[in-house]
């Protein structure tokens, strides 16, 4: 018996997706006015698209200057740099061309107008050129959300995560893993073959068995750090507390712009306010909540469940009280940190000796010190992007597939049939290689894909 290797069909499903290959074209910059945009092509068309509107064309990887033509009446459209990049070494593995334009809307439009007039060439789907560029073997799929989350990235640790998996880290550590269980799988496939009488020899068994154990327990540890996966979603904070805090103030102020309503009126906010702010690298998202109090308005009332709510799932809820009126008690949240923040300093420097934190969000005293701390508790608890680990649900759950096959096969060990183990251990290794789309790679492409953007 053979150690599992699916990569035929793999073969041949791709080689059914070449075949039926259109020529796609798409803006790859972001859409609006620009000094410059890029309008990227690939397919077996590239290179006579190219030549019809900005011929004749470059020698391959120059840019060369070229005016832009409708290939229809020769109407000059604009005039930018064209690039050749034949295929497979480039981007998707096709051939492709690039042209840059000037980035007014109206270039845009008329150069992809022009290219669209051009035989076999279509608009690109969301994701298609990574698409490509995955089904011809240029990246696989860990690396193609490492490098959509690159794209997302909106803070530093963001983006070394992100970088760290478009490089294939992620991919590498999955491979490596699914080495060793290959491996073990190996020896006791070994012993189905050669010992007719026995079964697997006792010794390969144990051996299979305490790589086995050391596996399952890398795998855990994998699963039990939600870092990585909470650094793409970004720290959750809750502002709370009774009406007229400051809570309002203090979110402008993290924000450093109007944007909260700040009344005088007690019961002001009523829907949850968020801002995404970048604290030290991290991504926090900070919210602002309405005031806690008992209330017989339904609309406040409505306001107050949502802010109890948010405290709730928050990482970290801030308890803010006005220091002109001491005394309150935070309600018991569960958000894994609560800090005591006494607000309006700039009125009552003395007011509310249990605070952790004394600010005023009127004069921006104490906030440098509240910012940092934030900071410093979202790099705790989202770390700093450095470690490989699980960035996503679908990783979460081949990982939870391959450790229940794992616990399967080690709870039954001495009572299995040496096959059924083989078995158990071969879907272990099928649902690893679903990581980076060694397997089954055509059921993700449309999950992995539908997050990313025309162009990409
Ligand atoms: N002196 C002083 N006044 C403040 C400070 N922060 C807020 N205020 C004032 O306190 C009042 C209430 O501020 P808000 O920010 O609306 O308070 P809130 O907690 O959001 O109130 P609700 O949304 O109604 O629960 C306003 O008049 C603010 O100008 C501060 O640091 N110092
Ligand atoms: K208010
Ligand atoms: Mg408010």
């Amino acid at each position: 018996m053979a150690v599992s290797d699916t990569s035929s069909d793999r073969n041949v499903s791709r080689a059914r997706l070449f075949q039926t290959r259109d020529t796609i074209a798409a803006v790859s910059t972001a859409p609006g006015r620009a000094a410059i945009a890029v309008i990227r092509m690939s397919g077996p068309e590239a290179g006579a698209a190219l030549d019809a509107i900005a011929g004749p064309r470059p020698e391959p990887r120059r840019a060369s200057v070229r005016a832009i033509r409708d290939p229809r009446d020769a109407r000059l459209i604009d005039r930018g740099l064209a690039l050749w990049l034949p295929g497979p070494g480039s981007a998707t593995g096709e051939d492709m061309a690039e042209i840059h334009v000037h980035g007014g809307r109206a270039v845009v439009a008329a150069a992809l107008d022009a290219l669209f007039a051009c035989p076999g060439v279509r608009a690109a789907e969301p994701g298609e050129f990574t698409r490509r560029a995955v089904l011809a073997g240029r990246m696989d799929i860990a690396e193609a959300e490492g490098l959509a989350d690159l794209l997302a990235a909106e803070t530093e640790a963001q983006r070394r995560q992100a970088v760290l998996q478009a490089e294939g880290a992620l991919s590498a550590v999955v491979e490596r893993w699914r080495e060793r269980l290959v491996g073990a799988m190996a020896l006791i496939e070994a012993g189905i073959d050669f010992s007719d009488e026995d079964g697997v020899p006792a010794e390969a068994r144990a051996q299979a068995r305490d790589e086995l154990e050391a596996l399952s327990a890398d795998i855990s540890d994998a699963l039990a750090d939600t870092r990585a996966e909470r650094l793409r979603d970004g720290f959750r904070v809750a502002i709370v507390g009774p009406p007229n805090a400051g809570k309002s103030s203090l979110l402008n102020a993290l924000a450093r712009r109007d944007v909260a309503i700040v009344t005088d009126i007690p019961g002001t906010t009523r829907d949850v306010l968020e801002v995404h702010l970048d604290l030290g690298g991290f991504p926090v998202i900070v919210a602002d909540t309405a005031g806690l109090r008992e209330t017989e308005d339904a609309i406040e009332l409505e306001g107050v469940r949502r802010a109890a709510a948010r405290a709730e799932t928050a990482d970290l809820a801030l308890w803010i009280e006005d220091a002109t009126r001491p005394g309150g008690t935070p309600p018991a949240l569960s958000a894994a940190i609560l800090w005591r923040v006494a607000n309006k300093i700039d009125v009552a420097a003395e007011g509310a000796p249990e605070a952790d934190h004394r600010v005023s969000a009127r004069t921006g005293a104490g906030l440098d010190a509240l910012v940092a701390a934030l900071g410093r508790a979202a790099g705790e608890a989202l770390g700093a992007g450095e470690d490989v680990g699980v960035t996503r649900a679908r990783h979460r759950e081949a990982f939870a597939a391959v450790s229940a096959s794992l616990a399967e096969a080690l709870d039954g060990w001495d009572d299995l049939a040496d096959e059924l183990l083989a078995e158990l251990l071969r879907r272990a290794s099928d649902d690893l290689g679903r990581i980076a789309g060694r397997i089954g790679v055509e059921d993700v492409l449309e999950r992995v894909f539908s997050s990313f953007c025309i162009g990409k």
